[in-house]
């Protein structure tokens, strides 16, 4: 297995409390990951240790080899892992096509065009380039956020919970989106969700956190009714 990610030894800290313990994570290339776990568990931190948002307390991470532990945020974007975060967070008064944008600096070969693999992946978007994006709805927004993180041509591309309060239709075409992504473009995915037949559609393997430590892993296949009892459902 060649490891896109290498997580090795991982602690963080919200000030005094201890929210990621020790965890030692292999994100495989070519595949698409679902980190799995309840609220709360840490998912969403594990995601912005990864994007450089937040500082570590110890640990390495190593990124096709190189740690990117020190490098600043932008650096990450640039050496192409690309972040749709929790909550979308797209510009409302941005353009769609602004929007999509705005990463482009951070491209490594100086493209100044969002790709057109974009256009054809979301052809809403194509249609809504001038709308603002206060203006679209929260599945169209879910849609710009990941066409913005492509736009800068990543080879990683993590997703927070992609599906939150977006209607099924939606939900059933960025699964669909993901897995091209996967399979056509061989990106390396990490997916953030609670969706248990989303996450069976999508991913090829999980990881469950728990309280912060990485307490099950394996090929989707391998979920079984135990685990989902004992870390997911509620
Ligand atoms: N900025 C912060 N300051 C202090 N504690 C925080 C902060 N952000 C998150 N936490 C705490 O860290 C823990 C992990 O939160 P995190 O958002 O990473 O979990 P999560 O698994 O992504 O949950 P969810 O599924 O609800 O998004 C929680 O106990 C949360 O309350």
């Amino acid at each position: 297995m060649i490891s896109m990610l290498n997580i090795q030894g991982l602690n963080q800290f919200y000030g005094q409390s201890h929210t990621l313990w020790d965890l030692d994570i292999q994100i495989p290339a070519g595949q698409c990951t679902c980190v799995m776990g309840r609220n709360g568990v840490g998912k969403t931190t594990l995601m912005q240790c990864i994007m450089g948002l937040l500082p570590l307390k110890s640990g390495a991470m190593l990124y096709q080899g190189q740690d990117l532990a020190r490098l600043a945020a932008e650096r990450r974007a640039a050496l192409g892992i690309g972040f749709v975060p929790q909550g979308r967070q797209i510009f409302p008064l941005l353009t769609v096509e602004e929007n999509l944008r705005i990463g482009l600096p951070a491209r490594p070969d100086g493209a100044r065009q969002v790709p057109d693999f974009i256009h054809e992946l979301f052809p809403v978007l194509k249609q809504m380039l001038g709308r603002r994006g206060g203006d679209l709805s929260g599945g169209q927004q879910q849609q710009l956020a990941i066409g913005r993180a492509l736009a800068i041509d990543p080879k990683l591309l993590i997703l927070d919970e992609p599906t939150e309060g977006i209607q099924p239709n939606i939900v059933q075409e960025i699964g669909e989106i993901v897995r091209r992504l996967v399979d056509e473009l061989n990106l390396t995915v990490i997916l953030v969700e609670q969706k248990l037949p989303f996450a069976r559609r999508v991913a090829d393997r999980f990881l469950i956190l728990d309280r912060g430590r990485l307490v099950a892993q394996g090929d989707m296949d391998s979920l079984d009714d135990n685990l989902i009892k004992q870390y997911l459902t509620v």
